[in-house]
């Protein structure tokens, strides 16, 4: 079995690629950094830490590079099984058009094996809405063959990696949680559901999805913004401050009683999920910055994302929200000079005020009660 994935960064090398690659599958990395494609092509492994009370590196052997713009992409596509990305949710349309010319090669060349697509990002159904970018960019006459033999798989994806801190300076090097979880719609693949240890297969995606996206990573990005509202610079140093930590559970509670009543997870196992994600917030071997974890708050604080996305789900089962409007709140002051999306929020702030800028990037209406409360603890922390 063939694999590429596009993305050779923290969750690419240090989750995804590591997992085809250990079940023996032949792997490819496409990515645009140089550094790392020569450095994978060079050397065909990398060492993954494994931090947690046992310490442990794992060499991840057999893989080789290619530039995700070069024409290897669309070869590599006529002719793999499967195709993985962790590029992040803004990069899917910039590799569309390549997979949509790789499947017209595939289907052109007359390669009817099955392939499956599988995007692995923080995004509520990706794979579904790259297929959308893909079919876009495919000329109409392949998208019939498409249906027939290409299958977009679904997928949630948990492990927390941040850049590795290498003393070795090594570009290949990743530091890694024992945690991981990696669950797949099982009703999406085309031909033989693929056996992959650590790829767990569901008939009922959406419950995972939500529950990891609006619980662990609605509370990493609430610690984020607190903490650096609070001169913190790293989550666990954020999340040890307990005032912080007070409104992460509380917003991570009300996040979960939406869960909760939408998908009748039982509260008690519910609970522990919740306690269990502080715990790895708090992990002593991860420095993960509040800026990574911070990062792009425009797409954070948009309609679909972990902050408006659970709000959204309180006012539909008439359910308490005041921790979630305080991260909202939090997220509007945040600021950093390496990322564009935090310029941008802040020059929108400037200009139309919080009231509009609000409603502007999260599609909440500017009337509303729960946009008024937010304005209100987004002024009481200024
Ligand atoms: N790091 C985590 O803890 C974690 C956990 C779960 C999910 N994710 C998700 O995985 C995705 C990637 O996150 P990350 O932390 O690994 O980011 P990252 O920045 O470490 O990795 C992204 C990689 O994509 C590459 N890239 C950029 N443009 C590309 C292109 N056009 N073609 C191919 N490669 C390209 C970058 O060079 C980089 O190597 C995001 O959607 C993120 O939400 C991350
Ligand atoms: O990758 P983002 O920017 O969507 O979110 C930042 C972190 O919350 C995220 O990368 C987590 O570390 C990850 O989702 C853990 O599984």
């Amino acid at each position: 079995m063939k694999a590429l994935h596009f993305g050779a960064g923290n969750i690419g090398r240090g989750f995804i690629g590591k997992l085809l690659a250990d079940a023996g599958i032949e792997l490819t990395f496409a990515d645009v950094n140089q550094a790392v494609l020569d450095a994978l092509n060079a050397r065909k492994e990398y060492p993954v830490h494994v931090v947690g009370e046992q310490a442990l590196v794992e060499i991840v052997k057999g893989v080789d590079a290619i530039n995700s713009t070069s024409e290897e992409v669309i070869s590599k596509i006529a002719q793999v099984d499967i195709v993985t990305t962790a590029v992040g949710p803004q990069i899917l349309e910039r590799i569309a058009p390549g997979i949509a010319k790789g499947l017209a090669k595939r289907s052109d060349s007359g390669n009817s094996r099955p392939l499956n697509i599988i995007a692995c990002e923080n995004m509520v159904r990706g794979t579904s809405q790259l297929k959308v970018q893909v079919l876009n960019a495919l000329p109409a006459q392949y998208h019939d063959w498409v249906e027939a033999h290409v299958g977009f798989v679904d997928s949630a994806v948990d492990r927390i990696v941040p850049p590795s801190e290498s003393a070795s300076n090594d570009p290949l090097e990743v530091t890694v949680e024992t945690f991981s979880e990696w669950i797949v719609d099982k009703t999406q693949f085309k031909g033989q559901l693929p056996q992959i240890p650590g790829m767990e297969l569901t008939d009922n995606l959406m419950a995972f999805v939500e529950r990891k996206l609006f619980t662990l990573n609605t509370g990493h990005a609430i610690t984020a913004y607190l903490g650096q509202l609070n001169g913190h610079k790293t989550i666990r140093d954020a999340i040890l401050d307990g005032k912080v930590r007070a409104i992460v559970k509380g917003a991570m509670e009300e996040s979960g009683a939406v869960l909760i009543k939408r998908y009748g997870f039982d509260p008690a196992k519910h609970a522990a999920y919740i306690n269990k994600i502080l715990g790895r917030f708090e992990n002593p071997y991860l420095k993960d910055d509040v800026e990574r974890v911070g990062r792009q708050p425009l797409r954070k604080l948009s309609a679909g994302d972990r902050l408006i996305k659970p709000t959204l789900g309180t006012l539909e089962y008439h359910l308490p929200h005041p921790n979630l409007v305080t991260g909202i709140a939090a997220a509007m002051h945040y600021h950093s000079d390496q990322d564009p999306q935090a310029q941008e929020l802040a020059a929108l702030l400037a200009e139309k005020g919080p009231q509009d800028a609000l409603a502007q990037v999260s599609g909440l209406d500017s009337k509303s009660e729960v946009v008024a409360d937010v304005v209100k603890a987004y002024n009481a922390i200024k």
